[in-house]
C-alpha cells in the first residue's frame, strides 16, 4: 500500500470534476479564440464559423408560436418564407468552414448486455458545453489526445483515465505494458475499413421506448454491426452486414449531443404535439421556427480524426451506416478529411423481416415517408 499514489488514498475524497468542466490547460495553446470573463476565467470564444443553427433558438420560454396566427397560417407563411429566402430552413446540415477542437478526457472499457465490449471515450470540445462521445468496438481505435502524455501524471493517473493498452487487472502498474497478457493487441492486416456511425441523441426513442422514430433500432443495430464478425450473425441479418468480413476493424459510434435533430428535448416533445395535431416531423419543427433540421457534423469529424480515422492516417477511409446523404458529405469535414469509401444503408428491421420484428405504429410510417419525402432519405 505504502507504493500507491497519494489520490489511491481511501481518505481523499474524489476530485469534485463537474462533467462539463474542462480541464486546466485544455485547449490552452488557443489563446487568440479564448476571452476573458469578469470573473477572470478563459472561456474559449465562438468562432462565427463554427455556429450551427442549434445555437439560435427562439427564446421564448412558453411557446414559440405567434398566437395571432393558427398553426395552417403559420406553416403557410414559413413555407412562403422558405421560397423568398432559399436555405434559410433547408435541411442540410450546415458545413463548417473549420472544424473545432476536440479532447477525449476518459475511456473506460463497457461489457455489453450481449456479450461484446466496447470503449466508452467521453469528449470535450472548444465549441459546446457538452459530453459527446465515442463507442468505439475492437483494439485497433485508439484515440490521439487520450493517449498523449499529460505533464507530471503518473502510471495510475494514466489507467484511471484510460489511457493504458491491453486489459486492466488488479495489480497493474504500467500503463504502456499488459504483463498478464503481452500479445494481447490485434493486429491490423488485412482489416476492412472500420464501420462508423454518426448517431444523435434521442432521448425518446432510445430510453423511453418511444415508437415514433427508429433512433433505438438504429442504436442497437449500429452496435450488433460492429460487435461480432459475419459468422456470428443472424440469418435473418441484412445483406450489407453479410458484407462484413470476421477481419472487422471494429468501428465507431459517434454519440452527438444533439437531441431532437439539434432542437433539444422541450422543443422536440413541442413537435410531438404538433406532430399529433396533423403535422409530419419537418412541418413540426419549421412551425417552431426551427431549422427542419438544425445539426452539424464538425465535431463527429475531428473525434473521427482524433481516433485516427481521419484521411491522415487512414486513406482507406470509412464505411458510413446512414441513411441520411447529407451526413455524407458533412462528416467528410470541409476539406474531406475523412473519406466516406461507402455508405452502408440502415434498413428498418420491421420492413426486412416483414414486420415480423421491429418497430409496429402508425406514428413511424409517417415518421419514415416524410424522411425519405421531404429529407431525401435513401432507405434501401
Ligand atoms: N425535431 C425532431 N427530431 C426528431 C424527431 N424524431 C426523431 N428526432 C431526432 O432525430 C435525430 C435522428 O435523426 P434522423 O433524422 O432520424 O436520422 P439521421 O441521423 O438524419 O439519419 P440516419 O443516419 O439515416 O439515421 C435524433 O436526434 C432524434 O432525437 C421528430 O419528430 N422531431
Amino acid at each position: 500500500m505504502a507504493n500507491l499514489p497519494a489520490h489511491a488514498s481511501p481518505k481523499l475524497a474524489p476530485h469534485p470534476t463537474p462533467p462539463t468542466t474542462r480541464p486546466e490547460g485544455l485547449f490552452a495553446d488557443d489563446a487568440s479564440q479564448s476571452s476573458s470573463t469578469a470573473a477572470g476565467e478563459q472561456t474559449p470564444a465562438l468562432p462565427e464559423s463554427l455556429l450551427s443553427p442549434a445555437f439560435t433558438p427562439p427564446a421564448t420560454p412558453g411557446g414559440t408560436l405567434n398566437l395571432d396566427l393558427n398553426p395552417t397560417q403559420i406553416l403557410h407563411h414559413n413555407q412562403a418564407a422558405n421560397l423568398e429566402h432559399p436555405g434559410e430552413h433547408a435541411k442540410a446540415p450546415k458545413l463548417l468552414q473549420q472544424l473545432p477542437k476536440v479532447e477525449c478526457i476518459v475511456r473506460a472499457r463497457i461489457p455489453t448486455t450481449n456479450g461484446a465490449e466496447m470503449f466508452l471515450h467521453l469528449y470535450l470540445n472548444d465549441m459546446d458545453n457538452k459530453e459527446h462521445l465515442a463507442i468505439v468496438f475492437g483494439n485497433n481505435i485508439r484515440s490521439r489526445s487520450l493517449d498523449r502524455v499529460r505533464p507530471g501524471e503518473t502510471e495510475m493517473d494514466r489507467m484511471i483515465r484510460g489511457a493504458y493498452v491491453g486489459k486492466l487487472h488488479p495489480g497493474r502498474v504500467s500503463s504502456w505494458v499488459d504483463d498478464a497478457k503481452p500479445e494481447s493487441q490485434s493486429t491490423s492486416q488485412n482489416v476492412e475499413p472500420p464501420l462508423v456511425r454518426i448517431h444523435s441523441e434521442c432521448y425518446t426513442g432510445e430510453t423511453a421506448w418511444s415508437a415514433r422514430c427508429d433512433c433505438g433500432e438504429q442504436l442497437d443495430e449500429a452496435a450488433r454491426l460492429m460487435s461480432f464478425p459475419v459468422e456470428d450473425l443472424a440469418s435473418d441479418a441484412p445483406p450489407e452486414a453479410q458484407s462484413l468480413r470476421s477481419q472487422s476493424a471494429g468501428g465507431v459510434i459517434i454519440y452527438l449531443r444533439q437531441e431532437g435533430r439539434g432542437i433539444g428535448l422541450g422543443e422536440k416533445l413541442k413537435a410531438y404535439n404538433l406532430q399529433d395535431l396533423g403535422s409530419d416531423t419537418v412541418e413540426a419543427n419549421l412551425l417552431l421556427r426551427h431549422p427542419a433540421d438544425a445539426r452539424s457534423y464538425g465535431l463527429a469529424t475531428a473525434m473521427l480524426m482524433d481516433l485516427g480515422c481521419g484521411a491522415d492516417v487512414n486513406p482507406e477511409g470509412v464505411r458510413l451506416l446512414t441513411n441520411n446523404p447529407d451526413k455524407v458529405r458533412a462528416i467528410e469535414g470541409p476539406n474531406r478529411e475523412v473519406l466516406v469509401k461507402e455508405r452502408v444503408p440502415m434498413v428498418p428491421l420491421a420492413w426486412r423481416t416483414g414486420g415480423e420484428r421491429g418497430i409496429k405504429s402508425s406514428e413511424i410510417e409517417g415518421y419514415l415517408r416524410t424522411k425519405i419525402s421531404k429529407m431525401g432519405h435513401m432507405i434501401q
